[in-house]
């Protein structure tokens, strides 16, 4: 007998962006859209599915997509001259990949899958063509990495690679 095919992961913006709206977590990624703005975003953004163990952001690399967690919990790690060190935890309803997204700079840590993840992605050429066509949704998107990232910065323990 065949080996059962494993299924396809399936992907549903609703539950995205039922978590980001059930999140109380600090880490939260908060923007303030309509769900009519929710409906605009999600044509712009792409789901993704981890793996175990699965890279998703590598220490140094170029590139500044951002990712927004649906479930699953993403390990963040920076590699200092002396080893490896574990900054964080990112938990659904939060997002990685904003440093790069506002500094123009190499990656500041590595992140991977702790766990089996389910993201959504949104490149810096689709957030380019959000703005020209959708400006209110791009800026509320940007305020609610801008409101993570000072959030970040305010926890001490966690914001040793925050850009
Ligand atoms: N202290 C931290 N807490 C949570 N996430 C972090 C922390 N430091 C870095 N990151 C994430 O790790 C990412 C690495 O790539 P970026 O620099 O693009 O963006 C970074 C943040 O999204």
């Amino acid at each position: 007998m065949n080996a059962p095919l494993r299924s396809p992961v399936k992907f549903d913006i609703q539950a995205l962006i039922k978590v980001i709206k059930q999140s109380e977590s600090s880490d939260a990624f908060t923007p303030h859209l309509t769900p009519q703005q929710w409906d605009l975003l999600a044509g712009y953004l792409q789901p993704f599915a981890l793996t175990q163990g699965q890279k998703l952001i590598e220490q140094g690399a170029l590139d500044r997509t951002l990712y927004l967690v649906e479930a699953g919990t993403l390990s963040v790690h920076y590699e200092d001259d002396k080893g490896r060190v574990r900054l964080a935890m990112v938990e659904p309803g939060s997002a990685v990949g904003e440093g790069a997204f506002f500094s123009r700079l190499p990656r500041n840590a590595t992140v991977q899958a702790a766990t089996a993840a389910k993201i959504w992605c949104l490149t810096p050429i689709r957030f380019t063509e959000l703005t020209n066509r959708q400006p209110a949704v791009a800026l509320e998107v940007a305020m609610g990495l801008g409101s993570l990232v000072s959030r970040r910065l305010m926890n001490k323990p966690r914001r040793v690679a925050v850009t």
